[in-house]
């Protein structure tokens, strides 16, 4: 019989569970994500450093977890990085048995080994009501030892999943994209390798200035923006020059401060596959995966950038573009892993304004 677990909030709120995974205790933001699919891909993708994420799919684990160890190209196959980045997970109904053509293993007992605790038997639904009527809040997991409340958004999370060193995929080929690593999914880095150029990733607060190459990328990664600021300030010298630049999510919000704008924490985020963004000018709508809590103030943009897509649930910004030089950013994620793939065509876009630079300052 599993263990008893609370889920407990810091007004107070206690909920009792089961304990799945590590029978251990946690503290982080609770945030919730809507997706019906892709856990294996939340639950490594370090944007959720530091986050409790609550599941309001009914059924967690049914499909198990495939070889979390299987490599391609040094990357991992299945997963978005090398370990589950939540510091806990909330579910309803977890599925224990599971069938799946690639899995090998439960998810608890994947939780389990990298000492991260799951709490089920809750009411996703009526956590998922109090965090969207009063906004993402701090929480813990607690088993048998209490913990002290932690804010991740005080933390410079992107220092702890960022890369150490330089790492070079795809070596050799003719177009050269650094990656700035402030928390990079996998999915991204293939979306880059598929397409045949050559990525040069770099730590978050690596000077690539010394480096020859044709376009920069900035990627996605937890916590507050505006503790990256050596990133921004390397941004800065690089939105002088006319480089093509694109950036995902925390990518956006970093290339928007560097520009001169500014970010805000929304009430709850959006964490979900459902997303709808419009392209500002177009009646054209896509579907999105999303995963983010801060959002850029695209009221007040700094001379020479304007909207790229705005979010049709709640008319935030979803990117920004500059008017005359190849320099654009998304807050959603073309990438997916999980969710839908109808804008990975920027990546097309990019590498077409990086070969358009290339050719011209040959
Ligand atoms: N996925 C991301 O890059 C998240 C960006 C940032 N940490 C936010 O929560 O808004």
């Amino acid at each position: 019989m599993d263990k008893t677990v609370k889920l407990v909030f810091q007004d107070g709120l206690e909920i009792e569970g089961k304990s799945f995974g590590a029978y251990t205790s946690a503290a982080g933001e609770v945030v919730f994500n809507t997706a019906l699919v892709g856990y294996n891909e939340s639950l490594t993708d370090p944007s959720y450093k530091g986050q409790i994420m609550v599941m309001t799919a009914p059924m967690i684990g049914n499909y198990g977890v495939p070889d979390d160890k299987a490599m391609i190209e040094s990357i991992e196959t299945w997963m978005e990085s090398n370990k589950i980045q939540v510091t806990g997970l909330v579910v309803s109904y977890y599925a224990d048995d599971y069938s799946h053509w690639n899995a090998i293993q439960k998810l608890g007992a994947w939780l389990e080994i990298q000492n991260i605790p799951g709490i089920y038997g809750v009411d996703t639904r009526m956590i998922t009501k109090k965090l969207r009527d009063q906004g993402s809040t701090l929480g813990k997991i607690v088993a048998d030892t209490d913990v002290e409340f932690y804010n991740p958004d005080l933390d410079n999370l992107v220092d702890q999943v960022s890369c150490k060193e330089v790492i070079r995929y795809n070596e050799g080929a003719d177009v050269k994209i650094v990656l700035v690593d402030c928390g990079v999914k996998n999915n991204i880095i293939r979306c880059f390798v598929d397409r045949g150029v050559e990525v040069v990733r770099v730590p978050w607060d690596y000077d690539y200035s010394t480096l020859e190459y044709d376009g920069l990328f900035i990627s996605n990664g937890p916590g507050d923006p505006a503790l990256c600021v050596p990133t921004i300030n390397n941004i800065k010298e690089s939105l002088k020059e006319d480089k093509p630049i694109f950036g995902i999510c925390l990518g956006n919000q970093l290339v928007s401060l560097a520009a001169g704008a500014s970010t805000f924490k929304l009430k709850y985020g959006h964490r979900s596959h459902n997303q709808p963004v419009q392209l500002v000018g177009t009646k054209k709508c896509f579907i999105t995966s999303q995963n983010h809590g801060f959002a850029v103030d695209d009221s007040k943009l700094p001379e020479g950038f304007k909207t790229f897509f705005t979010n049709l649930n709640d008319g935030t910004c979803e990117g920004i573009r500059h008017e005359s030089k190849p320099f654009f950013t998304v807050q959603f994620h073309p990438e997916a892993m999980g969710g839908p793939v109808d804008t990975e065509y920027l990546f097309d876009e990019f590498i077409e304004e990086v070969k358009k630079y290339k050719s011209a300052n040959a």
